[in-house]
């Protein structure tokens, strides 16, 4: 293989993907970025002559940078599921192969839904910005929250983390799943779930799981008007992205106690300003971005993203192709 330089945008990118990139060809240069978010003219600077990136940074990988980095550039792998953050359409058109790093994130994931989705109907951040402020109360109503046992939850979007979320969810009680999408999902049968059309799941759920990828067509899907189908007492979960929720429309329905509460992992803008309004909310219990941050999983995504890029180095197929 010829000398080929890798630029890695990532900030603390796991050793063991250095691992392997140096493990394909000694003869790989790799230039490291942290990724920060004034990184973008950073990124502009070093991108020229790239052959490859592994692009993990909110920034959009768009035409311009695609122009900066030049025509050598061949390959490009995110270091997460979703590539919401790439223009994955102008990379295609261009010939650069395009890899992600799915399912290995499905289980940490799925671990941060159900800690929403408890956390957010058992009102943990209310009782703990009472007991941190010296008002925890004692009483029969004080901190009443919602059962898990007996509900219906809806999952929009059954891939692989929908389904992981179910899985954990039947250990439970939950009466019954139903999930939305654009295909029916064969693994539903096994795992007991009905598709039913978005505006059923939204009316007859407890928990709304968001669980499906950012596209034109998923932008806002929860928006004012899709809030309103929802149950009084009924909770949003969101570990997709933030863009699928209209984030005013969620104030308002959570200041109103339109819905019962929301738990969020992802938001907009990523990170959120500690005086976001949502954050004022003690319905509203939201986590940075935790979804796949587990040492092992971060490791193993490292490692794929590395592979991804080696093997399209090489000229083969990647790992996880994006097409
Ligand atoms: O949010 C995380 C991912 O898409 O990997």
């Amino acid at each position: 293989m010829s000398l080929k330089k890798v630029l890695i945008v990532n900030k603390s990118y796991p050793v063991v993907g250095f691992g392997v990139l140096l493990s394909g060809s000694k003869q790989n240069i790799l230039q490291y970025l942290d990724y920060e978010p004034e990184s973008l003219p950073e990124i502009k600077k070093n991108i020229e002559g790239c052959d490859a990136l592994i692009w993990n940074t909110k920034h959009q990988l768009t035409p311009e940078i695609l122009d900066l980095a030049g025509p050598q550039l061949k390959a490009v792998s995110s270091m997460s599921s979703g590539l919401d953050h790439i223009r994955v359409e102008e990379l295609k058109k261009r010939g650069i192969a395009l890899g992600n790093c799915p399912h290995v994130l499905d289980n940490a994931v799925a671990d941060i839904a159900v800690g929403l989705l408890i956390g957010a109907a058992r009102k943990f951040k209310a009782g703990i910005r009472e007991l941190e402020s010296g008002q925890w109360k004692y009483g029969v109503q004080w901190s009443t929250g919602l059962d898990i046992a007996g509900s219906t939850v809806g999952i929009i979007g059954l891939g692989g983390i929908g389904q992981a979320i179910v899985r954990r969810l039947k250990g439970f009680d939950v009466a019954r799943f139903l999930y939305s999408g654009r295909s029916d999902k064969p693994q539903a049968k096994a795992l007991g779930a009905e598709r039913v059309p978005l505006e059923h799941l939204l009316k007859e759920s407890n928990y709304v799981v968001l669980a499906c990828p950012l596209t034109n067509e998923t932008q806002n899907l929860i928006n004012a008007d899709t809030l309103k189908l929802m149950k009084k007492n009924s909770v949003l979960v969101n570990i997709g992205r933030g863009g699928l929720i209209d984030q005013n429309a969620l104030y308002d329905a959570l200041k109103g106690n339109h819905i019962f509460a929301a738990g969020l992992d992802v938001v907009t803008p990523e990170p959120l300003p500690k005086d976001h309004p949502l954050i004022s909310l003690p319905n509203c219990f939201i986590l940075p971005h935790l979804g796949s941050a587990t040492i092992e999983t971060r490791n193993a995504m490292a490692s794929i993203a590395a592979n991804n890029i080696l093997l399209a180095l090489e000229g083969k197929s990647m790992l996880f192709p994006a097409y």
